[in-house]
């Protein structure tokens, strides 16, 4: 129960966060979760980053190699960048998933829950899959207008020439930067406070293990890769869920979880020290609905809520990587796998965090703010829960995400710097060969400059909720303009150089000045505050927009994306996929079908679901136990989906490679091919059909006289 003494701890399911002091008797709440103590040892630390690394290095190679032996890919600088554009729905959306679970989908959304309560993993999950819905209708406008495009930059500089080429690719490579910054900050800051290796040791050694299975395997072995992440993280996901609402001794059902957010959050607790600390969840929270955690009234939910939306639409738009798994997909599959995508991937905030960083809460762990913004709510609430196996699986869980996502940003980089830069303007006769060894080049690169780049940001104490806030400020100006190059005929070259550009500064100048005339004062705390995010974020992605559309209106370019069509594979590969696949009426249905269901569904999750739920106040009991179960379900459903969908749809492939290894069959499969093959060949060409079959004649008839001379007596 709640007390205003200093004598006792306020709730007996938390008193192992309190300590007696030595002089008084009186009860002090420990001044951190962490305490700068690492849970488990450096051996299991290295073991998880360097193991699992040579693990997956290994593997996904292997894979790739199975796959070149027993079906028969050629390794070509196509294949390396596109995965020969083939890749069914299943897939797709299973590389979607990967790549989009970012460390800060496992972090930074349980810290918005240990903020805001239950609406932030609903905002972070909601504001963040909507970007990938809408994605979908990109993805077949690809398809339709630059069916050849390697990147997103090969499209700009075929529409809008040279100028605005340099300004995108320079706003990509940003996007690329932040992103693998955010997923080393959370990566590194998670392994030191659970094992104690050092930070920039793990900033470092994390990338290893994806530069090597990169480097084997170009886009593919990263899509394989990403199958098995994504069915790690999911697996993961679906015990911590269930532990937390139903099989934990400690929380264990939606109703224990509900009554202690309402205890915790109570108007009567004592927060003054030694009961509680600055920055330490206590009492009511600041602009909540009746200071409660269980309501969607949250002012810094939905401020949050806005932020999130506007950076991610900049980290998907604008990432050179989603643009590459669209181009990779089939055409018949690319939409349908961006709508799955966003859909499953809804599960991994909403449900994570529905149960990690609520569950913090519900167990009153003594986290501080700053252990909060460092990623290291989920952690905490694993270990409170199941001890040291907690943080092995939660280390191995955002290990998988971690490097997943980080292969993409890998090979997002190496395209751009191997089509925009290298084909572009240094070599445009490059051949195969050497597309290939300036991809593989970059991929080592880019892969120690992410170590480099992590170290820089530690030290300068930069944390990964600060940057996941402030991405939308620097990158947010981007993305209308870069919407518009597909979607609108008369978007002009000058308007979206002068909207990306004029968008970013003020979006800056904003974030700053608002910063200095609120708190007084500019440093990384003050900046990372929601006020400032909040107004950088929107007039950046705001005035980039406005800006382009008004120099639109004013000089039309009429553009009927002809050179964008005219874009050029490297080597013309042969494709396995039937005409049909390329019809004009075809993609406009599927084009159709994206614009309602995704659209449809971002109406419901950003704006019909929250609605709904204004009614509700202050959640009770019966309305939580729905939200709870909502979670579970969706996660539960979500993960069956990703893990087994990829298996059926590549079943056919997955059944030669098995042949292949343990049978003759596929060998012999094989040759029955390649002789109806030829056969088909020769029928259709009558001089040559004639002679075969007098080469046959003559062939049997020389058989037939070298039997007699055996058969005949000497
Ligand atoms: N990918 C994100 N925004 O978690």
């Amino acid at each position: 129960m709640a007390s205003s003494s200093t004598n006792y701890p306020p709730f007996q399911f938390s008193a192992k966060y309190y300590h007696i002091s030595s002089h008084g008797g009186t009860y002090i709440r420990d001044s951190s979760f962490f305490g700068g103590k690492a849970v488990l040892n450096q051996g299991v630390g290295y073991s998880v980053i360097l193991g699992f690394g040579a693990f997956f290095a290994f593997f996904t190679s292997f894979l790739v190699w199975l796959e070149k032996r027993y079906v028969g890919s050629r390794h070509t600088s196509e294949w390396f960048n596109t995965a020969g554009r083939n890749v069914k729905t299943g897939l797709i959306a299973s590389v979607i998933v990967s790549q989009w679970t970012w460390a800060a989908t496992i972090l930074q959304s349980s810290n918005v829950a240990w903020q805001y309560g239950i609406s932030g993993p609903f905002w972070y999950a909601s504001g963040a899959t909507i970007q990938v819905l809408l994605f979908g209708v990109m993805a077949i406008e690809i398809k339709r207008k630059a069916p050849n495009a390697h990147t997103v930059c090969e499209i700009v500089k075929a529409r809008w020439g040279t100028p605005a080429h340099i300004v995108f690719l320079g706003f990509c490579f940003l996007t690329n930067i932040i992103v693998t910054a955010m997923l080393l900050l959370g990566g590194s800051a998670v392994v030191n406070a659970l094992t104690g290796v050092n930070i920039y040791a793990a900033s470092f050694l994390i990338p290893l293990g994806v530069i090597v299975y990169t480097l084997a395997g170009g886009l593919k072995a990263t899509f394989l890769a990403s199958y098995i992440h994504s069915v790690i993280v999911h697996v993961v996901l679906v015990i911590f869920v269930y532990l937390v609402y139903v099989a934990s001794s400690e929380l264990g059902s939606p109703s224990i979880v509900y009554r202690r957010l309402l205890e915790v959050a109570s108007k009567s607790r004592s927060c003054l020290e030694p009961l509680s600390h600055t920055g330490q969840s206590c009492g009511p929270v600041s602009g909540n609905y009746k200071g409660s955690y269980v309501t969607m009234l949250s002012s810094g939910g939905l401020v949050f809520g806005i932020i999130n939306i506007v950076g991610n639409f900049g980290t998907v738009f604008v990432d050179n990587g989603y643009w590459v798994s669209a181009i990779a997909a089939r055409p018949s599959s690319t939409h349908k796998g961006y709508l799955l995508g966003g859909l499953v991937w809804f599960a991994v905030p909403f449900s994570l965090a529905t149960a990690l960083g609520i569950g913090a809460l519900a167990l009153d762990l003594p986290i501080t703010a700053s252990e909060a913004s460092h990623g290291l709510v989920p952690p905490a609430t694993a270990i409170a829960l199941m001890g040291k196996g907690g943080s092995v699986l939660l280390l191995t869980m955002l290990f998988m995400a971690v490097t997943s996502a980080g292969s993409s940003e890998l090979i997002a980089v190496s395209s751009l710097c191997t089509y925009d830069i290298y084909r572009t303007y240094i070599n445009p006769e490059a051949t195969g060969k050497q597309i290939l060894k300036v991809s593989r080049a970059i991929v080592f690169g880019f892969g120690c400059f992410m170590g480099i780049l992590a170290v820089i940001l530690n030290k300068a104490g930069v944390s990964l909720g600060w940057m996941y806030l402030a991405m939308g400020v620097f990158i947010g100006s981007a993305v209308i303009p870069i919407a518009f190059m597909l979607l609108w005929r008369k978007a002009n070259s000058f308007g979206a150089i002068l909207g990306t550009i004029t968008g970013c500064l003020l979006g800056i100048i904003t974030w700053l000045s608002v910063t200095k005339i609120e708190y007084g004062r500019v440093n990384l705390d003050t900046t990372g505050r929601n006020a400032p995010m909040l107004a950088g974020n929107l007039v950046s992605i705001l005035t980039g927009g406005a800006v382009h559309a008004f120099c639109s209106f004013l000089w039309p370019q009429n553009y009927e994306w002809d050179t964008t069509k005219q874009i050029t594979m490297v080597e013309k590969e042969k494709t396995d996929l039937p005409d049909e696949e390329f019809k004009e009426s075809k993609l406009i249905r599927a084009k159709k079908w994206i614009i309602k269901w995704g659209v449809g569904f971002t109406l419901v999750i950003v704006v019909l679901w929250p609605l709904l739920t204004l009614p509700a106040g202050q959640f009770n009991i019966g309305y939580f136990t729905f939200w709870a179960v909502v979670a579970i379900a969706w996660g539960t459903i979500a993960s069956a989906v990703i893990i087994v969908l990829p298996l059926t749809e590549s079943w056919e492939t997955i059944r030669s490679v098995l042949l292949g290894m343990f049978t003759n069959d596929r060998l012999l499969e094989k040759m029955e091919e390649l002789n109806s093959k030829l056969e088909k060949i020769i029928t259709a060409m009558p001089e040559a059909e004639r002679i075969y079959l007098l080469e046959k004649e003559m062939a049997k008839k020389k058989e037939a006289s070298e039997v007699e001379v055996q058969i005949a007596p000497a």
